[in-house]
């Protein structure tokens, strides 16, 4: 079984390419395709397959060729992922499976159309603007903090440290707990502190992530998504682009009237040989 590593600030996925949607693909193949000691390793696994090949793409195949199977690490699906979809695309690129172009590349994925465009080393997808909903809050430890939940596709929880606390003070080698009536099917949860000022953004953050299916990451594109938006509501603002720090590195977010652009690099690594009957136990 082909396959290529990439990541997009350090949140690093196993690419699988499986153009006309033959591989069995289950969740603990995925898991232990992810595994970071008897496997590949990786946050998560992206099937690169038509559209038209895959149920849940078929029917968005009319716009795009291609449909963006995400797996969080534990085997479980997601809606979508942001730094997958540009890792997703980089692939695409590289390989020759879509030729770069002036426009806009469509990708299909659970959450619908992303649509991404080449920017220097950059890769940068437009998704949905994410939307503010709620208020919730997450525990972590003995802390319990206020926080925003966001939809981006996917579910988020938005929580500001207090004063006097610092993200590298927090402990998340556990899950956060969380309001399971909030989030009847899990959440992201994304902790934050104010950064410095940096020229041309409306904002900066600095983020943590615990997520969904893949514990705590490096980074999380739709998390950052999530954040800007969180970080401009504060603001006042309704648009406008926020820079969002995160362990891996940095990413920018643009949230306009209708949709948000998140932008950052997204790199291949290797590219090999699989052999799935020696990943399980
Ligand atoms: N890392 C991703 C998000 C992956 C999905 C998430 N764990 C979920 O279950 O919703 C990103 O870059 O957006």
């Amino acid at each position: 079984m082909e396959f290529t590593k990439g990541h997009g600030t350090g949140n690093d996925f196993v690419i699988l390419p499986d153009p006309d949607g033959t591989l069995d693909l289950t969740p603990g193949l995925v898991a232990a395709i992810c595994d970071r000691r008897r496997g590949i390793g990786g946050d998560g696994v992206l099937r690169v397959v038509r559209a038209g090949r895959h149920p849940e793409g078929a029917g968005l195949a009319g716009e795009a060729e291609w449909f963006m199977d995400y797996w969080n690490s534990d085997g479980s699906f997601a809606e979508m992922c942001g730094n997958g979809a540009r890792v997703f695309v980089r692939y695409l690129l590289e390989t020759g499976l879509a030729t770069p172009s002036g426009a806009a590349l469509p990708v299909a994925t659970r959450a619908g159309v992303v649509r991404a465009r080449v920017e220097a080393d950059a890769i940068a997808v437009e998704m949905r603007r994410p939307r503010v909903y709620d208020a919730s809050v997450a525990t972590l430890g003995g802390l319990t903090l206020p926080g925003a939940a966001v939809d981006v596709g996917n579910p988020h929880l938005v929580c500001a440290l207090p004063a006097g606390l610092e993200l590298a003070g927090l402990d998340l080698t556990r899950a956060p707990e969380f309001d399971p009536a909030v989030f009847p099917a899990g959440v992201n949860v994304e902790f934050t502190a104010p950064g410095e000022p940096v020229a041309d953004t409306d904002g900066h953050v600095l983020m943590r992530v615990y997520e969904r299916g893949s514990a705590e990451t490096l980074s999380c594109g739709t998390g950052a998504c999530a954040v800007g938006a969180v970080a401009l509501r504060d603001a006042g603002l309704d648009t406008g682009t926020v820079a969002v720090d995160v362990p891996g590195g940095r990413l920018t977010v643009t949230v306009t009237e209708d949709s948000c652009w998140l932008s950052g690099p997204a790199v291949l690594v290797a590219t090999g040989n699989l052999a799935p009957a020696a990943l399980h136990p």
